[in-house]
Order: structure tokens, then C-alpha cells, then sequence
């Protein structure tokens, strides 16, 4: 039989009310021990004293009755809500200890409600995410994944892919007169074309999802001395970085994490780039220039008052990348042909002359890269490896499709593979430990 399972719900430590949640079988029961018959309307708060088995009173509290199969997880559920301090959720988690439940493993509310086909895994993953959403972004990306974009985008495709498989495995199984390659390229052809393109068009979406996640990544690079870990601060509003006179001075990479057009942003200042003068400043070198590598941006700087950016400078950088002519204090900046699509700011990060032109560019660039389209992007590196697991299986039925059509249709099938891997429709035990396992206790 099914444990039937105890956590806190809510933030641990004192607040005004914590929630404790219970699923499974023994719910109703540990309900009916704790808060004394008769038990609540489904669904409605009831204020009851909750005691322990031997009568002592726990705390005064309301209490929520939700009989499976319309509960969150599916099974019979029940929500205390009680004063939140410590010592009241200690007090009533032993009660519950004594009615034979246990303590929930992180993520195992979702995990019974993905089993009881609640939600399929991008739904759960995408409350995962909600939980874990700090900026608005986030919030949006994780709430419409949680309400089902990217399952509905992923259950048509295999629906789309199902008909497909049945247009050559129909031609396998039954040919009729007219020649099998011929029937073919007409019935599957053109759909499975249609599909791949989708697909490569969902992959080639610029990472968006998985940063609306992760963070923006922008690297700050240039010559010692340039103004770097001056800029950084100037952005970050404090003191990240150490700024001095010396060239030279940072060498690791400092990174300062901000909220921007309401995304997670990572600005990283990096050591400056020059022939290392030892092994400390080259092993620097040799991180900042694959940060700027990595980068989605690149903010490249130059010191006015010593330096004409060079042409092999200025080949580091790439369209929608930026370059920043600092201390416009000391010296006037000069008239540069940028690379195309290279916007161009002259700077003072010691006055804060042109700041406010260059954070405007920064929100502006980060928000049309990340802002939510039209069709839901994949978040996760496990859903762009599926997705690319099934287009490369797609491209090999293609391929096959009139020559050796059956062939075509063991690829079709290991692309249907992939896709349903993707909504947790066929279960890989191991991957649904790893997704779980990322929720926090209590979810
Ligand atoms: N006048 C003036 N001085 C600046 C400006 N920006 C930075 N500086 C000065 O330039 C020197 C170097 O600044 P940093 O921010 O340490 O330069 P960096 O590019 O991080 O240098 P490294 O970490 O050594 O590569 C410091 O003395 C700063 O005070 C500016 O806009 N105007
Ligand atoms: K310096
Ligand atoms: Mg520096």
C-alpha cells in the first residue's frame, strides 16, 4: 500500500501561518485522529482544535478535507493550517508521525500528482519553476509552462508524428497497386517536412527559455586598465570589484547578478587582456576571453584618453555586442566605424556621463531576447536533448522514407520515443528522479 505522506508546505521558521499538507491513503484518518470528527466538507475550512493522540491540545487551526481523486496529487489530501511557529509545526508533525505517516521526499507531492496523471513532467517542471521564479520573467515563462504550453506544443507534434507513422506503416503492411515509394513521398512526405521544420525551429530559438531560467550572460572585457571593474560597479550599485590604478588588477572573474526588464541578468568583469606578465594573470587572461566566448553579450571597453580600438579588437566582437569608449572625462572620444550591428557608447564611469544611454541599451537588449513569444520555448537542457534526439531521428526517416520505408518507420518510432520521454508519457525512472528531485520538500 501507498504511504501516505507529511510536510510543511510552506516557508520553515515563524511566520503568522504555516501550512502543513498530507497525501495518501491514511489522510482522512490522520485528519479524523488530529482534528477530531466529523470530518470537514471537502474543500472547505473548518476551525477545529487539533490534539495530540492522548488529548493535549496542539494549537487552534483550520483544516481542509480534499478527497482524492480531485486533490492536487490525486489521492485523499488534507491541509492544516496553523500558527506558525516552530515549536506548533514541530508539535503537530510528531501527531502526524504518530498516525503512520512519514516525512515527504522533495518533490514527492508533485511527483504522486504526476502519477496519478495530474500533469504530465514539463507541467511539473514548470511548477518547479513558479516556486522558483525571483523575477517576473521567470514567473511568466514557468506559469505557462505549468498551464500546459509546452505539453500542448509536444503532444502535437506526437500526435502529428503518430499519423505519420501510420501512413508508412500502412504502406509497409498493405502496398497496393500503385508502387510504395511513389504513394509515399505523397502520404508522408510533406507532413514529416513540415514536422522537422518545427522542430529545428523550436531548437533554434537562441537558448531564450533555458536564460529566461539561468541568467543573461554579460562579459565585460578590454584592456588592463580600461575601466572594467569601475563600469561593473557603476551597473551593480556597489563595490563588487576592486578598482585601482594598477593595470593588472582583476584577475579573477567577479560576477554580480541583477534583475533586468525583469530577467536574471550575470554581469562578469573579467581580467584584462594583455600578454600575461605570469602564470596568476595568464590563467585570468585565459578565463576572460572564454567568458566573452560564452557570452550573450559581449561589452567590450576602451580607455579614450590611451587607446584606438584596433581592428583586431574590434574583430572580438559580434552583432549585438557593444562597444564602450570610457573616460570620455579625460580625453573626447573618437569617430569609430563599428562592426556592423556593434552599438557604440562613449562613457564616463567616473562622472556617470553616458550610463544611462548604456543601461537602456542593456534593458532593451535583454528584453528582446528573452521576452516570451508566440510559441513556448524549451527551458531545459533535457527538453532541447530530447527535441534534438527526435529531429535527428526525424532527418534518418526522411532520409529512408521511399527507399527502405521501413527503416524510416524504426526512426519515426525512436523520434515518438523522444518526444514522449519529453511529457514523461513513456517513464525513464531516472529521469523522473532527477526532475523530482530538484522540487523542494513540501512541493
Ligand atoms: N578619469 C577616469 N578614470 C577612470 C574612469 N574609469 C576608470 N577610471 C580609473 O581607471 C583606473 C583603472 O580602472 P579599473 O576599473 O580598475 O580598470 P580595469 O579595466 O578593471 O583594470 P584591470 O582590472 O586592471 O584590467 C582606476 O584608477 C579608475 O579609477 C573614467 O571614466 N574616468
Ligand atoms: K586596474
Ligand atoms: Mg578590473
Amino acid at each position: 500500500m501507498t504511504d501516505t505522506i507529511f510536510a510543511l508546505a510552506s516557508a520553515p521558521g515563524r511566520a503568522g501561518v504555516a501550512v502543513m499538507r498530507a497525501s495518501g491513503p491514511g489522510a482522512g484518518a490522520a485528519l479524523d485522529a488530529v482534528a477530531g470528527p466529523p470530518r470537514p466538507e471537502p474543500r472547505r475550512a473548518a476551525l477545529r482544535e487539533l490534539k495530540r493522540a492522548d488529548g493535549t491540545k496542539i494549537d487552534l487551526g483550520l483544516v481542509l478535507w480534499f478527497p482524492g481523486p480531485a486533490s492536487f496529487t490525486g489521492e485523499d489530501c488534507v491541509e492544516f493550517h496553523v500558527h506558525g511557529g516552530p515549536a506548533v509545526v514541530e508539535a503537530l508533525a510528531a501527531a502526524l508521525t504518530a498516525q503512520d505517516l512519514r516525512p515527504a521526499e522533495p518533490g514527492e507531492f508533485t511527483r504522486r500528482a504526476f502519477e496519478h496523471g495530474k500533469l504530465d513532467l514539463t507541467e511539473a517542471e514548470g511548477l518547479a519553476d513558479l516556486v522558483d521564479a525571483e523575477t517576473e520573467g521567470q514567473r511568466a515563462q514557468a506559469l505557462a509552462q505549468m498551464t500546459g504550453a509546452l505539453k500542448a506544443l509536444y503532444e502535437g507534434w506526437r500526435e502529428r508524428l503518430i499519423e505519420i507513422l501510420a501512413a508508412i506503416e500502412g504502406e509497409i503492411d498493405f502496398p497496393d497497386e500503385e508502387d510504395v515509394p511513389k504513394q509515399l513521398a505523397r502520404t508522408a512526405g510533406p507532413p514529416l517536412d513540415a514536422l522537422i521544420g518545427e522542430l529545428e525551429a523550436h531548437l533554434a530559438d537562441d537558448r531564450r527559455g533555458e536564460r529566461v531560467r539561468d541568467g543573461f550572460a554579460i562579459a565585460l572585457i578590454g584592456a588592463p586598465n580600461a575601466g572594467k571593474s569601475s563600469l561593473l560597479n557603476v551597473l551593480a550599485k556597489r563595490e563588487a570589484a576592486i578598482v585601482t590604478e594598477i593595470p593588472g588588477t582583476t584577475r579573477d572573474i567577479v560576477e554580480v547578478r541583477q534583475v533586468r526588464a525583469g530577467f536574471p541578468v550575470m554581469l562578469a568583469d573579467t581580467a584584462g587582456l594583455r600578454e600575461a606578465a605570469d602564470v596568476v594573470e595568464a590563467e585570468g587572461v585565459r578565463r576572460a576571453l572564454a567568458r566573452a566566448e560564452e557570452a550573450d553579450v559581449r561589452l567590450a571597453l576602451v580607455d579614450v584618453s590611451r587607446e584606438t580600438p584596433d581592428a583586431d579588437y574590434l574583430a572580438r566582437l559580434r552583432p549585438g555586442d557593444s562597444l564602450i569608449l570610457n573616460k570620455t572625462d579625460l580625453a573626447d572620444a573618437p569617430q569609430i566605424a563599428a562592426p556592423d550591428g556593434v552599438s557604440v557608447f562613449p562613457i564616463s564611469a567616473a562622472t556617470g556621463s553616458g550610463i544611462a544611454a548604456l543601461e537602456a541599451w542593456i534593458d532593451a537588449t535583454v528584453r528582446d531576447r528573452l521576452s516570451m513569444r508566440e510559441s513556448p520555448a524549451l527551458s531545459r537542457a533535457r527538453h532541447r536533448q530530447g527535441v534534438e534526439r527526435a529531429v535527428a531521428a526525424l532527418g534518418r526517416a526522411r532520409d529512408q522514407l521511399t527507399e527502405h520505408p521501413e527503416l524510416a518507420g524504426a526512426e519515426a518510432h525512436a523520434a515518438l520515443r523522444a518526444l514522449e520521454g519529453l511529457t514523461g508519457r513513456i517513464d525513464v525512472e531516472d529521469v523522473l528522479d532527477r526532475v523530482f528531485a530538484q522540487f523542494c520538500i513540501g512541493k
